[in-house]
């Protein structure tokens, strides 16, 4: 396998201030015992809402964050120790940051890359030379990239993080932002990089159209835990499953015991527990009420749920759009009575 994840964990330690002097310790299981493997030349959607663990994921596949437990690779190579000898395998667009060179011409930040990623020459030329032609860069090469569109400036990010011929491309939200035909083209390029060259494409994602268009296969992330893997069809299961009650305690205490809810993370006195959304909360409220020093307590749904639900959301949006523009376009072009 080509990116291999084994029960892969990243816990932060955060500090917080809470007083004058006083700072409270505190532990976030942004990635919390996630395992999967992608094969060569897949493409493979990750999706969750927000804070769910996806950027910290990605981080931990460059290099740039260690696991704090788990076994990680990708193409062999364990990627916080050999960051250096990955990066020439592996190419990263953050959407909303660039890698460019802000005040230089598009083409200067590919010089710059040419020699701080010591490409060779003939295929730093093809690569730049495919790149322009396909993601239409010819008239942008002399722009400074402050100059460019937002679509433009992703489609000369994407070119970036290609020129060295990476065999896996991490795409952190490469469609945010942009127009619709922006967004055509650049789904075009990754689908030709992905099937023509066989590179292997995680994509990171608020659009369904991106997974609909690109990936065969679709990964949820919510809380740091991998919630559903497998084809976009079967999306719609996700988050049906549990619902989550969020209790805060009067102090620290193990994990609370209430069958058959379960204690999926402790942060302090907040304990948060999953239990099957099929079941109703209120006997496990009044069980927990009795034994233990309740403070306070919520009932969530699952965060998952809702973006899935919003995506599909926004899809039938555009789909109405699309439907009204149609119609009015027929109703436009309908003959009007004959004129004599
Ligand atoms: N350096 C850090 N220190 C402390 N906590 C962090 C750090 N980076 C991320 N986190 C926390 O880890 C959790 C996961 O964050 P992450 O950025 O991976 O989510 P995400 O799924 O990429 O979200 P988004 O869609 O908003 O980009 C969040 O609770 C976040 O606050």
């Amino acid at each position: 396998m080509f990116i291999e994840l084994d029960r892969v964990e990243k816990v932060f330690d955060v500090r917080k201030k809470t007083g004058f002097l006083r700072r409270e310790r505190r532990e976030v299981r942004a990635v919390d015992s996630i395992s999967f493997t992608v094969a060569r030349g897949e493409m493979v959607g990750y999706i969750g809402p927000n804070g769910a663990g996806k950027s910290t994921t990605i981080k931990m596949l460059t290099g740039i964050l260690t696991p704090s437990g788990g076994r990680l690779r990708v193409a062999g190579i364990d990627p916080s120790r050999e960051r250096t000898r990955l990066a020439r395998r592996i190419g990263v667009v953050f959407g909303q940051r660039t890698t460019l060179w802000w005040d230089l011409p598009l083409i200067d930040s590919y010089r710059l890359m040419h020699r701080m990623y010591r490409i060779p020459d003939a295929r730093y030329r093809e690569n730049l030379d495919r790149c322009v032609e396909l993601l239409e860069l010819g008239e942008l090469l002399d722009v400074p990239v402050r100059q460019l569109s937002l679509g433009q400036r992703m489609r000369g990010d994407i070119a970036a993080a290609l020129l060295h011929d990476p065999e896996v491309l991490y795409l952190d939200e490469p469609t945010i932002g942009l127009d619709v035909i922006s967004k055509a083209k650049v789904r075009e390029f990754l689908r030709e990089l992905n099937t023509g060259r066989g590179t292997t494409v995680l994509l990171t994602t608020h659009d369904l159209q991106d997974i609909e268009q690109l990936c065969r296969r679709v990964m949820v992330i919510d809380h740091g835990r991998l919630m559903y893997d497998g084809p976009l069809t079967g999306l719609h299961e996700v988050g049906e499953s549990e619902r989550t009650l969020v209790v805060d305690l009067e102090r620290e205490l193990p994990p609370i015991e209430a069958g058959p809810a379960r204690v999926v993370r402790v942060e302090g006195p907040r304990q948060w527990l999953a239990f099957p959304a099929s079941e109703s909360a209120a006997p496990l409220v009044a069980r927990i009420a009795s034994e233990y020093p309740l403070v306070d307590l919520s009932v969530r749904e699952p965060d998952i749920e809702a973006v899935i639900a919003q995506m599909y959301a926004q899809q039938a949006e555009r789909v109405a759009e699309r439907r009204g523009a149609e119609e009015a376009g027929e109703r436009v072009g309908e003959p009007g009575p004959a004129v004599s």
